[in-house]
């Protein structure tokens, strides 16, 4: 397989070092977009790794380059920015950063996009499981969903929690957040990704309701739903390693990368 790779923070380099693992799936090539400017930084970051992976600035030249399949990582501006173009041009994207859709001009412009280039959009499952079952019984009937996200204070740094909480000064579980999942995605998009996959497979983004809580006694990242339908009441509640290298962002969501490319090279998919 050809890779392109959009993006080069947490998500990029820790992927790139589990395909370097022996029994990684066969990725041959690797092509890397990065920011304006970023070029030969990432080249010091992933040298080590992937020394012969090829760097790029700009869209057309990922698209020049042919991947198989491309994987977003690089937030919301990196879908804004990238995954339309690449979706015209005929390649699958797995978009990562999942809570973009939450905008609906740009939700609409990519599936536009994709019947254009009769190309995929893919959202990987990422930090949370079970989005069979709740994909599945989205048809089933009245169907509810309502997620909760824990993490400790500091994977809240830098979002809007820390204008109604003391995020250093924390001694108990506080919900800073209820609202649906639309609202949850665009206003914390760097934390709130797996609200907008649930919405998206189940009720929808106007009907999900979500939690967010910053916990100090947290001992992950937790994920927690529930979904009620006709044909089933599901209840699900993992708890997530943060990255090293990225708190924010959980070590579930690289494997679940990792498990849409197996899943396009193997002789089953699972
Ligand atoms: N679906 C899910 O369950 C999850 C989704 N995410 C999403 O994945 C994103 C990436 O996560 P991490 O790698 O941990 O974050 P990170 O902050 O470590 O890396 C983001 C990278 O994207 C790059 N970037 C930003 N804008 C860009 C652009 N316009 N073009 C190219 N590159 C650009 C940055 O330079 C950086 O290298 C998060 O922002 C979040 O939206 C994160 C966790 C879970
Ligand atoms: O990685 C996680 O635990 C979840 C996350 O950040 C998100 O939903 O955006």
């Amino acid at each position: 397989m050809h890779l392109g790779l959009i993006g080069c923070g947490n998500i990029v380099k820790t992927l790139l070092g589990f395909l370097d693992a022996p029994d990684a799936p066969a990725v041959e090539r690797i092509t890397l977009l990065v920011r304006n400017g970023q070029c030969d930084r990432a080249h010091d970051e992933i040298a080590a790794i992937v020394p012969e992976a090829r760097i790029v600035e700009e869209t057309s030249d990922l698209i020049a380059a042919a991947p198989d399949l491309v994987v977003e990582a690089a937030g919301h501006a990196g879908v804004l920015e990238h995954v339309a173009p690449c979706l015209e041009a005929g390649f699958d994207v797995v978009v990562v950063s999942v809570g973009a859709l939450a905008e609906t001009a740009l939700a609409d412009r990519l599936e536009r996009a994709a019947r254009a280039g009769g190309a995929r959009i893919i959202l990987p499952a990422g930090a949370v499981g079970g989005i069979d079952i709740v994909s599945a019984l989205s048809v089933s009937g009245d169907v509810t969903l309502t997620y909760r996200g824990t993490k400790p204070p500091g994977a809240w740094a830098g979002t809007p929690a820390s204008d109604t909480l003391d995020l250093d000064g924390l001694s108990a579980a506080a919900v800073f957040f209820s609202g649906t999942a639309r609202e949850a995605a665009s206003q914390f998009p760097k934390n709130a990704n797996v609200a907008a996959t649930l919405a998206l497979a189940g009720p929808g983004l106007d009907r999900t309701r979500v939690e967010l809580v910053a916990d100090p006694t947290a001992s992950g990242n937790l994920h927690a739903y529930e979904l009620t339908s006709p044909a089933a009441k599901v209840r699900v509640e993992i708890e997530n390693l943060p990255s090293t290298g990225n708190a924010k962002t959980s070590v579930a969501t690289i494997y679940s990368v990792l498990r849409e490319i197996r899943n396009r090279i193997g002789p089953m998919v699972i």
